[in-house]
């Protein structure tokens, strides 16, 4: 499919397709050759690459790729749980359900249209699910594929019950990393976290930016304890309250920083399995922790609400851009955004 810049047709570049499991998904392109493949297997993100084909995202390569289990890795959509602090399934049920295509989605602004592509996509309850989450919605997940590169995922949900009902959210995101030890987290620095490794206890991070350590167990350098608030880790499992809107994740040794910016998402959830666990997840190379880095622009400490007619909205952009690039201009969008 080729397409000249000048009459960018964005509903033309979205090519409906199998994945290798027989599984619909759809591909969005962009004019500079930048892509993005989203299954309708959990509504999810599945693969993300720059426009010299190189590939944004993690995924494991022991996958199970057998619905109704999510596939780890990619954007999986938690809805309308977050991890387990509820009575439904981890992360909700949305990321193991199949989603529809809208092939008549409202349309794009036409100044906002130029070099972009996208898709929406649609889960509604059937009557099965009612049983377990008696509350209709109606949930749209728009993926768009922006000229420069970016990735936006807008999540629309809606409420079509008789009464208010109440949920948690994440964007999952597996963003692939060179190489665990040489990441660096910006943005978190002084912020509360919920630590899920220490029964949800609440920390303050220090002022340093969040590092992981690859081999020695770290102590505060003040203190001289084995502190869980000292800023470099190992698995990470916690959810920073109140974010700002922006946060990088640089990868030292790709030269490549990741920036998440984000809207109605106010909390901000890393995770990395590290070794032990790694080692006892089915659908995870045992060394695969040090390949990925989970931070997902979400909604855990305080649920939402909605009415009936009610609709929440929750925007997340990712974009990926060289270290050299980013850092001055980033530096003034996280203090600033
Ligand atoms: O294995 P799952 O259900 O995909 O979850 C992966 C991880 O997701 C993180 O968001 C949770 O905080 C972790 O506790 C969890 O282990």
């Amino acid at each position: 499919m080729r397409h000249s810049a000048a009459v960018w047709d964005y509903r033309a570049a979205i090519e409906h397709t199998k994945d290798w499991n027989g599984m619909d998904q759809v591909v969005l392109r962009n004019p500079q050759g930048a892509s993005a493949q989203v299954s309708l297997h959990g509504g999810k993100v599945f693969s993300w690459r720059n426009e010299h084909g190189e590939e944004l995202l993690f995924t494991s390569s022991k996958g199970i790729f057998k619905p109704p289990k999510a596939v780890r890795g990619g954007i999986p959509v938690c809805f309308p749980q977050f991890g387990n602090c509820g009575s439904l399934e981890q992360h909700g049920f949305a990321r193991s359900k199949i989603w529809t295509v809208d092939d008549n989605p409202p349309p794009l602004h036409p100044n906002d249209s130029h070099g972009k592509s996208f898709i929406d996509l649609l889960l509604k309850p059937s009557e099965e699910d009612l049983k377990c989450w008696p509350y209709s919605y109606e949930f749209r997940l728009r993926v768009s594929l922006e000229a420069n590169g970016d990735l936006a995922l807008t999540s629309r949900v809606r409420n079509i019950n008789g009464k208010p009902f109440s949920f948690s959210f994440a964007y999952h995101t597996y963003l692939s990393v060179s190489d665990i030890s040489e990441v660096r987290v910006e943005g978190l620095e002084t912020l509360d976290y919920l630590d899920n490794l220490r029964q949800r206890e609440r920390f303050t991070e220090q002022g340093d930016a969040l590092t992981f350590e690859s081999e020695d167990v770290h102590f505060h350098p003040i203190s001289g304890q084995l502190s869980p608030d000292f800023s470099t880790a190992r698995n990470v499992d916690r959810v920073y309250l109140s974010c700002p809107n922006a946060i990088a994740i640089l990868d030292h040794e790709r030269k490549r920083t990741y920036v998440i910016r984000k809207d109605g998402l106010p909390d901000v959830a890393v995770w990395n399995p590290w070794e032990k666990k790694s080692k006892a997840m089915a659908d995870f190379g045992d060394e695969e922790y040090k390949k990925m880095l989970c931070v997902d622009g979400a909604v855990v400490e305080k649920p939402i609400t909605i009415k009936p007619g009610e609709e929440w909205t929750g925007l997340l952009v990712l974009s990926a851009v060289p270290s050299s690039f980013c850092s001055e201009h980033f530096d003034l969008q996280t203090r600033g955004l």
